[in-house]
């Protein structure tokens, strides 16, 4: 038992690491924090929750994927190489990808009940 607390320690503790280091990490917080308050006031529906945190969850894992294996290419080759900026520059696009695809989504949630508030509001 004691081990798995541990572990949860060192997942925390990676959390916290890529928090501190990370600003489009820190971006994907903030970004969290307004998808989740927009889907209360906009009262969004079972489902549509689901999509916004199957996006939320795929936005952060991707980052915190890049952030290691960024860290695991300055290890192996702190010198330039340019399979490892391959490396880099394809898990940067995994992200960009994922906060695409979630962006899209996003869109398609909250924008026709936000345009419907600005228009009942008008
Ligand atoms: N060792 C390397 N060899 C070749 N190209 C590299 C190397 N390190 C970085 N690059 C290139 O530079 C880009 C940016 O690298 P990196 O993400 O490490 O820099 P950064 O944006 O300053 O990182 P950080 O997130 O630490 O601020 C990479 O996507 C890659 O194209």
């Amino acid at each position: 038992m004691k081990k798995f607390t541990r572990g949860f320690g060192y997942a925390f503790k990676g959390l916290w690491y890529a928090a501190k280091t990370q600003l489009n990490f820190r971006v994907h917080l903030i970004c969290t924090i307004i998808a989740l308050v927009l889907g209360y006031i906009l009262d969004i529906s079972v489902t549509e929750w689901l999509w916004i945190f199957i996006c939320i969850g795929l936005v952060l894992l991707t980052e915190l994927l890049n952030t290691a294996l960024e860290l695991l290419c300055d290890v192996i080759s702190p010198e330039y190489n340019e399979k490892i900026g391959h490396v880099k520059d394809i898990s940067a696009g995994a992200v960009l990808v994922t906060a695409i695809t979630s962006l899209v989504i996003g869109a398609v949630i909250f924008l026709p009940k936000l345009l419907l508030l600005i228009h009942h509001a008008a």
